[in-house]
């Protein structure tokens, strides 16, 4: 079985920063390569300053300062890293399409297939490329087609391997992943490819934990496991509005179903809805795939998920607007979190966005705060949906550092990131700095065993009266 000392990773983001963190952690006879064609990410990535990683994830800074400059690298020679490695993972961005066929459901596989064109181009010895990436069932078969086309007399092996680490707990997710999936083919070539990767994982992994399927089947899991999650969320939070009209509470329904060991307890929180780069780009491409394969059932029943989350936004827009008499015009709403979770700085379709952008079209006076969401991110979150100008977002919008100083004559607060420094707050004051009725939106139900009603607070907390 060939030996690897050198491993590429195209793409510098989320999952191919930590990612290889870990695998040279790890493996530290192994020199691992991340390449990017953004300099800036790069030099961000080489920076002395460890606090300005350009991804936030606990446990990544220290784990980049053990290895950085010893087996760990980024850098922008994307070809040169190619050349030298006998393992190329690609890891780029597969947004959803935005123009063209497909447009708002299909996967771009555009990065993708630029990274196949430059490893074609560049690859002088045998390789085994690995898609990190997330895609649609059966791009090997366009990758190898690229591949093999080239006449240099190169052999490339094509691996599945996606990557099913959550934002926030990455470093923990890799080290201690509930299964690594690697798919291939089952020739003899394949087979061996698959091998060569388990051997790195099992560095680390216990091998029981490391599945081999056939390339199809990896493609495709990937997709259906954020299908499943995504529905769990949506599933809560259906109930979580039947909860609101029948006096049943959400946390008591969720906690009475999923102590049954066929449901189970995770991801039944209900929440102002699901966001991050994954969960809608992956069911809008499921849903494609399947309408392109005539599954017009399939892909009506997935697509469910999708409008029940923005439902589930629009459903707490409302309820912000109806509490404060049916008008929010000229108010001044404090947010507490723009990031799509807690413990991450991305902010890819987190609800936040969507909630503000509905607020201010009922202008509202919108004051943000979140601990590592910097300001600039936050106006080209907006100012991407294009709803009015970034003049008018400006105007509109303040980003501020005093969580408590911007509370001084709000009208309401809206939690939508569960940070658990929010909890640790100073409510009493919080309450005297408000106008009152002072009201307080919890899209995160993170308030549920605080007293903010005791405090005086008109206390809305989704999924109970
Ligand atoms: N973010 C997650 O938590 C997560 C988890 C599992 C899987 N995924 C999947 O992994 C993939 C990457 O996601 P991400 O969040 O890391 O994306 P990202 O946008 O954070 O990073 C992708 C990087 O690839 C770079 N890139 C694009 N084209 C390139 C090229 N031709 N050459 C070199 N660099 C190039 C971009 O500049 C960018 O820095 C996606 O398919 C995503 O669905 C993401
Ligand atoms: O009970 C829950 C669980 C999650 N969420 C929300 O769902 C979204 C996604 O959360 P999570 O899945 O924890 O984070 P991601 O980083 O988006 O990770 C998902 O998407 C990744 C990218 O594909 C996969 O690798 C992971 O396995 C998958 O969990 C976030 O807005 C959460 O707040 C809820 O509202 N309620």
């Amino acid at each position: 079985m060939r030996s690897v000392k050198n491993i590429c990773c195209i793409g510098a983001g989320y999952v191919g920063g930590p990612t290889m963190a870990v695998i040279a952690h790890e493996c530290p006879e192994i020199n691992v390569t991340v390449v990017d064609i953004n300099p800036e990410r790069i030099a961000q990535w080489n920076g002395d300053n460890l606090d300005e990683l350009p991804i936030y994830e606990p446990g990544l800074k220290e784990i980049v300062a053990k290895c950085r400059d010893k087996n760990l690298f980024f850098s922008t020679d994307v070809e040169g890293a190619i050349d030298k490695s006998e393992v190329v993972f690609i890891s780029v961005n597969t947004p959803t399409k935005t123009y063209g066929k497909g447009k708002g459901k299909a996967a771009d596989l555009k990065y993708i297939e630029l990274c196949a064109r430059t490893i074609a181009k560049v690859a002088k010895s045998d390789k085994i490329i690995i898609e990190k990436s997330t895609l649609p069932v059966r791009t090997a078969e366009a990758l190898k087609s690229i591949l093999s086309n080239t006449g240099s007399g190169v052999n490339f092996e094509i691996l599945s391997n996606p990557e099913f680490l959550a934002e926030g707990t990455a470093v923990n997710d890799l080290m201690n992943p509930d299964r690594v999936l690697i798919g291939g083919d089952n020739t003899p070539s394949g087979i061996e490819a698959k091998e060569v990767l388990s051997k790195i994982y099992e560095h680390w992994v216990p091998e029981e934990r490391i599945l081999k399927t056939n390339v199809w089947s990896s493609e495709l899991s990937k997709l259906v496991a954020n299908a499943f999650l995504a529905q769990r969320v949506s599933s809560i939070n259906s109930i979580s509005a039947l909860c609101e009209k029948t006096d049943a509470n959400i946390d008591e329904v969720s906690k009475a179903i999923g102590l049954d060991s066929r449901i189970g307890p995770k991801f039944l929180k209900a929440s102002v809805g699901f966001g991050g780069s994954c969960f809608q780009k992956d069911i809008l491409n499921l849903v494609y795939i399947a309408r392109s394969l005539g599954l017009t059932e399939v892909a009506d029943y997935w697509e469910q998920v999708i409008i029940m989350n923005d439902y589930q936004k629009s459903r707490f827009v409302d309820k912000i607007i109806t509490s404060q008499y049916n008008t929010i015009n000229g108010k001044r709403i404090v947010i507490y979190g723009w990031a799509f979770k807690k413990d991450t700085n991305d902010t890819r379709e987190s609800a936040a966005i969507y909630v503000v952008d509905a607020l201010l079209e009922e202008n509202a006076e919108i004051i943000v705060y979140d601990p590592k969401v910097s300001e600039e991110r936050i106006f080209a979150d907006l100012d991407y949906l294009g709803t009015r100008d970034s003049s008018e977002n400006r105007k509109r919008v303040t980003v501020a550092n005093d969580p408590m100083e911007i509370t001084k004559n709000a009208h309401a607060i809206a939690i939508l990131t569960e940070w658990d420094e929010f909890k640790s707050y100073d409510w009493k004051t919080i309450y005297e700095n408000m106008m009152k009725p002072a009201f307080v939106f919890d899209g995160r139900r993170l308030m549920t065993n605080s007293n903010l009603r005791q405090i005086g607070f008109e206390y809305y907390n989704l999924g109970e009266v």
